[in-house]
């Protein structure tokens, strides 16, 4: 029986090229980002988020990560200006993290990893859904916020408190009236570029949005999203780790910055 591509060493990252081709795309993400490299571009938008926590439609383990998944029905949760042109919906948001805190965010800084990463994906309106949406080259616009070790981080633990309630693969349970604005931090300064899913199908239709400043997460708080499982119920217990791809080559690409 063919396993489903995963992070472990028999179906993580490395393995992925064999069933996803786009693996090896031009334009793939995560990258390294580098600031010193980056070019300033004065004609970049500032970012308008604009989101409607009754749209809260519930919390999933869906086997590589946890989402919180938003009723996009309507432009009441959108995400506009910033590099993008139109208007684009809020569908789900999701994290990647390591197991320690070396490690687990998808973009670097210089090379550095954060412990976690936060990703708000939205999709183009000029499309009639996400799904017609997700193989576009402007389908999609993924908004990224590295965590970084510190105090505790309240906002967040409201998200860290549903998942005794999601621990195995598949189930999912009533989330409502959360505002994900409230795990943005202060400045909404970002890096821009042109990339792809950071999971297969690896799709090439995210417009990547990475903040600059990073949010507090602590410790204890990261232990939390450790004890999640990649697996399901009765199948043999392995712990939601490292559910990260590591930097993909940059193939030439621009990286702008919104700020100097
Ligand atoms: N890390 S990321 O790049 O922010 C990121 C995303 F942006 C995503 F949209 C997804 N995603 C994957 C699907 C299945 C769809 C199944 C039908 C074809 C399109 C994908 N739904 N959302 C995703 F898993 C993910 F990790
Ligand atoms: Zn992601």
């Amino acid at each position: 029986m063919s396993h489903g591509w995963g992070y472990e060493p028999t179906n993580g990252p490395d393995t992925w090229a064999a069933d996803f081709p786009l693996a090896n795309g031009p334009r793939q993400s995560p990258i390294n980002i580098i600031p010193k490299e980056a070019h300033y571009d004065p004609s970049l938008k500032a970012l308008k988020i604009r989101y409607d926590p009754s749209n809260t439609k519930g919390i999933l383990n869906n086997g590589h990560s946890f989402q919180v998944d938003f009723v996009d029905d309507t432009d009441s949760s959108t995400l506009t200006g910033g590099p993008i042109s139109g208007v684009y919906r809020l569908k789900q948001f999701h994290f990647h993290w390591g197991g320690s805190d070396n490690r687990g965010s998808e973009h670097t800084l210089n090379g550095i990893k954060f412990p976690c990463e936060l990703h708000l994906v939205h999709w183009n309106t000029k499309y009639p859904s996400f799904g017609e949406a997700a193989d576009k080259p402007d389908g999609l616009a993924v908004v990224g916020v590295f965590l970084k070790i510190g105090a505790a981080n309240p906002r967040l633990q409201k998200v860290l408190d549903a998942l005794d309630a999601i621990k195995t693969k598949g189930k999912q349970t009533t989330f409502a009236n959360f505002d994900p604005k409230t795990l943005l931090p202060g400045s909404l300064d970002y890096w821009t570029y042109e990339g792809s899913l950071t999971t297969p199908p690896l799709l090439e239709s995210v417009t990547w949005i990475v903040l600059k400043e990073p949010i507090s997460v602590s410790p204890a708080q990261m232990a939390k999203f450790r004890s999640l499982l990649f697996t399901g119920d009765g199948e043999a217990p392995c712990y939601m780790v490292d559910n990260y791809r590591p930097p993909q080559p940059l193939k030439g690409r621009l990286v702008r910055a919104s700020f100097k």
